[in-house]
């Protein structure tokens, strides 16, 4: 009896070591992805910052940027993997929405049509991406570290109520501009008759991605504000399984 006890005690004890040993093994990963990608993004910040203030002008900057950006962005990725494996308490859904959509924008929109590179909304939405991404990765850093100065909070939880929407606003019209070149130059589109007998127009495609923006950005938004109601208010909230 005494040593079906002891047993139980021992391998709770393992079971504790081993869950500590994977939080470390987590908590170190999350410290250099964060810190990684603040310092990507603010390098970001410099670069376009540096290239309007010596050429005057938006033109270019975009093709300045491009590497990094895309590199970056697309390192993101991983933030999905993280929700997936458990070790931060987000929904895949939303984060997988989130990273996709900006994935989506980078490599498949701005890198693949030339055309809409020096458009405005290409730095409204590359501007608002890095304001927020240097805060967002600043406020994992530091909530990491128990440190986190109250302005970063802040900015985390209030800030999006502006950029989320005028990110969204860039994207749609960068995504508008390039519908013309889209349908002219029939990219990314399969027409029939082919072997698979299949069809594929990417200019469709493209409109239905800009509608697919009317319901799930509110779903994104609104799951901010309810992000923002329990870290500044202290609300409890019930979430539903996502
Ligand atoms: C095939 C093509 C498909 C296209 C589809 C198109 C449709 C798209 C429609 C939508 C379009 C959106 C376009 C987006 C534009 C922009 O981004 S504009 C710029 C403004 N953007 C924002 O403000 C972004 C806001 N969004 C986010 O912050 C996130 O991406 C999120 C996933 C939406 C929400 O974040 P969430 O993680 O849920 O909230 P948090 O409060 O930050 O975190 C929750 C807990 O998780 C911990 N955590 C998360 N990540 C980390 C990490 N990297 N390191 C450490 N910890 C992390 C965090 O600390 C929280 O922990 P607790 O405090 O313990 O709860």
């Amino acid at each position: 009896m005494a040593s079906g006890e002891e047993d139980g005690a021992l391998e709770e004890k393992e079971t504790n070591n081993k869950k500590r040993t994977k939080s470390i093994i987590a908590t170190a990963w999350l410290m250099f992805y964060n810190i990684a990608m603040t310092a990507g993004w603010l390098v970001l910040a410099v670069a376009m910052t540096r290239y309007y203030l010596q050429k005057g002008t938006h033109k270019g900057l975009y093709r300045s940027i491009a590497r990094t950006l895309k590199f970056f962005q697309t390192f993101a990725l991983l933030e999905v993997g993280h929700c997936a494996i458990g070790i931060v308490r987000t929904s895949v859904i939303v984060t997988g929405v989130q990273v996709c959509s900006r994935i989506f924008m980078v490599w498949f929109i701005t890198h693949s049509i030339r055309q809409v590179q020096n458009q405005e909304s290409v730095i409204l939405f590359l501007v608002v991406w890095t304001v927020t991404e240097i805060t967002r990765y600043s406020f994992y850093t530091f909530s990491l570290l128990n440190h986190l100065p109250y302005f970063i909070k802040w900015a985390r939880y209030n800030m999006f109520i502006v950029m989320y929407p005028l990110g969204v606003i860039g994207e749609l019209m960068t995504i508008y501009a390039a519908l013309p070149y889209v349908r002219k130059a029939g990219m990314y589109s399969l027409r029939l008759p082919n072997k698979y007998n299949v069809s594929f127009d990417y200019y469709y495609f493209l409109i239905i991605v800009m509608l697919s923006y009317i319901p799930l950005f509110p779903q994104l938004y609104f799951h901010m504000l309810r992000q923002r109601r329990k870290v500044l208010h202290g609300e409890v909230i019930v979430e539903k399984d996502e």
